[in-house]
C-alpha cells in the first residue's frame, strides 16, 4: 500500500457529523458536515435519534469523497471518533435502536445514581472504571433502558439485544451487522470497563442488572474493527482506528509524553493530560482514563470534563435569540460594558469536574439595569475560561502537572480569538491553537492509517503539529483576580451539594 494514501475520518460529535479525507501530509483533501436534531424530551434529559446520526455519516462520507475525488477503493482505511458515554441498544436481529439515544448531557439517571452512592458503591465503581456515579457515563443509561423500555430486559437476557456507544453501533451499520466492537477509550467511559485489567467488570454488570451478553468486544485504538458493506460506498473501505473524540483530539495534538496537556471547546470542554503508563488516581475529582491502547500497551490520561462550553453560545443563539451565529458571540461580547460584574454558571445540565453536582441548574448573577446581550456574550464566552481554570487547579492540586502549562487547544469554539485570549487571561498561562483545528479527525484518521501501515509513526507525525497562534496572558493579575473571586461566589451559590 502507498504511503501517499489518504486516510478518511468520521467524527461523529454531539452537534453534528463530519467525514474529512486527509492527504498524507494531513492536508484535507475533502469534507463534509452535518447538523442533526437534538432532542429535550424533559428538563434534564438530551436524546438523538441513532437513525438520523447513520443518515449524517452516509451522508457526509458521500460527500466527502466526492469533494476530495476519490472513489472509496482508494482508500486504505477509515477512522471513527464519536462523542463519547451517548448510549444506543438496537435489536441485533433488524438492527433497530429499541429507543433513541440517550445523550452523555442527560441526568435522568441522577436518581439511580445517588441511590447507589447511599449505598456505598461509587468506591467499588471508581477504583475498577478511574469514573465517578454520575448520570454522564453509559452504565446508568443502559440500565434505564433495560427498566423502562417495554420487553428490553427479556430480549437483552435472551441475547437479542446490542448495546454500543456511537463508535460501535456505527462500526455494526457500516460492517453490515457483523462486527460488534468498540475501543479502550471508549469502553473506558461506560462505567462499566476496569481500566486496569482492560475487561469487562462483571461485578458492576451484575450490581446494575446489565447482561455482559450485550457488550462489544474491546480492541486497541489501533486495530481490525471489520470492513464496510461495498454497498455503502462502492468499495469495502476497512475500518482500523476507533477512539472516542476527546482521547481522538489528544492524539490528534500529539500529546504523546506524560505531562502533555490538550482541552478541546465543542458543545463541552474536555481538557485531557497524558500520564503515561500510570493510571493516576485523581483526589479532586478528576477521572482517571485511557488516553489510547495501541499495541495492547494502554496510556492513560486524567480528564476533567463540563458539559457546558459552546452549548452556552448555542443557547445566546437558540434560546435567547441574541445572536444568529455562533461566531457573532465574540464581536458582542468584546463591546461588552467593563464596569458590570456579570457572571454566567452555564450548569444546564448540572455540574461535571471537579464538582459532580447533577442537580445544580444554571444561573446569571451581578445583573443590573445597564446589563444587555452584550453582557450575557461576555459570561457566556467567559465561563468557558473559569471552569478551564477549575479543572487544572485540580490538574495541579493531583500533581499530575509537574512543568508550566502551555494548554494545546482545539473544537469549534477555539475560532473565536476573544475566548482563547480571555481563556490564557484567565489561567495566566499561554494557550496554543494549531494550524489543523479538525485534531479530533486528524487523530483518528492517523489511528486507522496507522493500523494500515500507510501513516508515519507517532514522532514524525508528533513532528507535523504546528501552531497557528499562541495566545499570551495579557489581563493583570490583580484584575483576574477579582474575576476569579466573582466566579467562585457563583459557584458557590449555584451549587446543590454545598
Ligand atoms: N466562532 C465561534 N465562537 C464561539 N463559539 C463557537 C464558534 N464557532 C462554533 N462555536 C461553538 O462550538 C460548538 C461546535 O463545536 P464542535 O467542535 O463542532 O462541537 P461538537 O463536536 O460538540 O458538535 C458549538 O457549540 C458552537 O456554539
Ligand atoms: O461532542 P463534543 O466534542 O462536545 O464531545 C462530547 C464528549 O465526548 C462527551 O464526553
Amino acid at each position: 500500500m502507498s504511503r501517499e494514501a489518504p486516510v478518511l475520518a468520521i467524527d461523529q460529535g454531539t452537534t453534528s457529523t463530519r467525514a474529512i479525507v486527509f492527504a498524507a501530509d494531513t492536508s484535507i483533501l475533502g469534507q463534509a458536515q452535518q447538523e442533526f436534531p437534538q432532542y429535550f424530551p424533559h428538563a434534564g434529559w438530551v436524546e438523538h435519534d441513532a437513525e438520523e446520526i447513520w443518515e449524517s455519516t452516509l451522508a457526509t462520507v458521500r460527500g466527502a469523497l466526492s469533494q476530495a475525488r476519490l472513489q472509496a477503493g482508494q482508500l486504505p482505511a477509515l477512522g471513527i471518533t464519536n462523542q463519547r458515554e451517548t448510549v444506543v441498544v438496537w435489536d441485533r436481529r433488524d438492527g433497530k435502536p429499541i429507543h433513541k439515544a440517550i445523550v452523555w448531557q442527560d441526568r435522568r439517571t441522577a436518581g439511580l445514581c445517588q441511590e447507589l452512592k447511599e449505598a456505598g458503591q461509587e468506591a467499588r465503581f471508581t477504583a475498577s472504571t478511574g469514573l465517578l456515579l454520575d448520570p454522564y457515563f453509559s452504565a446508568t443509561k443502559v440500565a434505564w433502558l433495560l427498566d423502562e423500555v417495554e420487553g428490553a430486559r427479556e430480549a437483552a437476557e435472551a441475547g437479542h439485544l446490542a448495546f454500543g456507544t456511537i463508535d460501535s453501533f456505527l462500526i455494526w451499520r457500516l460492517t453490515g451487522g457483523r462486527q460488534h466492537l468498540t475501543d479502550a477509550t471508549n469502553a473506558a467511559r461506560t462505567l462499566l470497563f476496569d481500566i486496569h485489567r482492560q475487561a469487562w467488570d462483571a461485578e458492576l454488570l451484575d450490581m446494575l442488572r446489565i447482561p455482559a451478553v450485550m457488550l462489544p468486544e474491546v480492541r486497541d485504538c489501533a486495530d481490525d474493527f471489520g470492513t464496510c458493506d461495498p454497498a455503502l460506498f462502492g468499495a469495502a473501505i476497512p475500518i482500523r482506528g476507533v477512539a472516542g473524540d476527546q482521547q481522538a483530539a489528544t492524539v490528534g495534538q500529539a500529546c504523546f509524553e506524560t505531562g502533555m496537556m490538550k482541552s478541546t471547546y465543542g458543545t463541552g470542554c474536555f481538557a485531557l493530560i497524558n500520564t503515561g503508563e500510570r493510571a493516576v488516581a485523581s483526589t479532586h475529582r478528576l477521572l482517571t482514563t485511557v488516553a489510547y491502547r495501541l499495541d495492547g500497551k494502554t496510556t492513560y490520561a486524567l480528564e476533567g470534563s463540563i458539559f457546558v462550553a459552546g452549548a452556552a453560545v448555542q443557547w445566546l443563539r437558540d434560546g435567547l435569540g441574541i445572536i444568529e451565529r455562533a461566531s457573532d458571540s465574540s464581536a458582542l461580547a468584546e463591546t461588552a460594558d467593563p464596569e458590570q460584574q456579570v457572571v454566567m454558571v452555564p450548569a444546564f445540565v448540572g455540574l461535571g469536574a471537579p464538582h459532580w453536582d447533577a442537580e445544580a441548574r444554571g444561573a446569571i448573577f451581578g445583573l443590573t439595569r445597564g446589563c444587555g446581550p452584550k453582557e450575557f456574550a461576555l459570561a457566556a464566552l467567559e465561563s468557558v475560561a473559569f471552569q478551564t481554570r477549575d479543572l487544572i487547579e485540580a490538574v495541579r492540586a493531583d500533581g499530575a502537572l509537574d512543568k508550566d502549562l502551555v494548554l494545546r487547544v482545539d473544537g469549534g469554539m477555539t475560532a473565536s480569538d476573544w475566548t482563547l485570549q480571555r481563556l490564557a487571561d484567565i489561567l495566566g498561562a499561554p494557550v496554543d491553537r494549531p494550524t489543523v483545528l479538525e485534531t479530533t479527525a486528524l487523530g483518528a484518521a492517523w489511528l486507522a492509517g496507522h493500523a494500515a501501515g500507510v501513516w508515519p509513526d507517532k514522532a514524525a507525525f508528533a513532528a507535523t503539529w504546528k501552531l497557528d497562534r499562541r495566545f499570551e496572558p495579557q489581563m493583570a493579575p490583580d484584575l483576574r483576580e477579582r474575576r476569579l473571586a466573582l466566579w467562585q461566589d457563583a459557584v458557590r451559590r449555584t451549587l446543590t451539594t454545598r
